[in-house]
């Protein structure tokens, strides 16, 4: 999959956030979306994820075929999705029977994370830690080549950043795609940083491409 979003424009409560941001992103390469609160981080992926119109501009994905980009990835967010009378188990095999594209067993996926012992409780009783670990774990029920990420460190200990940094690596060298907003390194050497801020309305140049000399 190769994805190409060009001049991408958002407006939010009548304000303008960002204007003029392009970039393009192939199998195998990593993105990190920077920026201070507020600056549009979020706001980019959920355009990404089609939750959100973009006030101008426009994504194209190249090598996925009949599929949408919205049927491509997977997000995880600030808000973890999960249902908490359900056990972590069960809340994986929803998220599989929903998206489709088999890949690990909600057990394997779930022993990836570190929480093969929490597999049958329900997931209103484990910590914001280990709730996050059970919404990264969606990413391997299902396989889709685009993971969009919010702050995916957010409530890891040490050892589950580092575990988060093997999986993603191994799905850029699956020729997957990872995009992350992030305050913090998440220990991939090859990403590439976009800063939302360098993309302020009134700052851009319309159509800069930070990555023009790399794409
Ligand atoms: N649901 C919403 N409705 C209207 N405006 C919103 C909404 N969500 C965010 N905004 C506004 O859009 C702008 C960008 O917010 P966004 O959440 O994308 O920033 P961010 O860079 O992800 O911030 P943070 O680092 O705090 O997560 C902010 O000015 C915010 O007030």
């Amino acid at each position: 999959m190769r994805l190409i979003a060009e001049d991408l424009a958002c407006r939010r409560s009548g304000r303008r956030v960002f204007a003029g941001l392009s970039f393009t992103l192939g199998a195998g390469e990593a993105l990190t979306v920077t920026g201070r609160n507020g600056a549009g981080k979020s706001s980019l992926l959920a355009i990404l994820a089609g939750r959100l119109r973009p006030e101008a501009g426009r994504l194209v994905a190249e090598g996925v075929g009949e599929r949408t980009i919205p049927e491509c990835l997977h997000v995880v967010g600030h808000r973890d999705g999960l249902k908490g009378a359900l056990t972590a188990e069960e809340n994986l095999a929803f998220a599989r029977d929903l998206l489709g594209d088999a890949d690990l067993s909600p057990r394997e996926a779930l022993a990836r994370l570190g929480l093969a012992h929490a597999a049958g409780l329900p997931v209103a009783y484990l910590s914001a830690g280990q709730r996050r670990r059970v919404a990264l774990a969606r990413l391997l029920v299902c396989r889709r080549p685009l993971w969009l990420l919010d702050e995916p460190t957010a409530a890891l200990d040490v050892a589950s950043q580092g575990a988060l940094a093997g999986l993603m690596r191994a799905h850029l060298a699956g020729g997957g795609l990872v995009i992350a907003a992030t305050h913090q390194a998440l220990g991939l050497e090859t990403a590439r940083e976009l800063s939302v801020e360098a993309f302020r309305a009134g700052r851009v140049e319309q159509s800069a491409d930070p990555f023009a000399e790399t794409v």
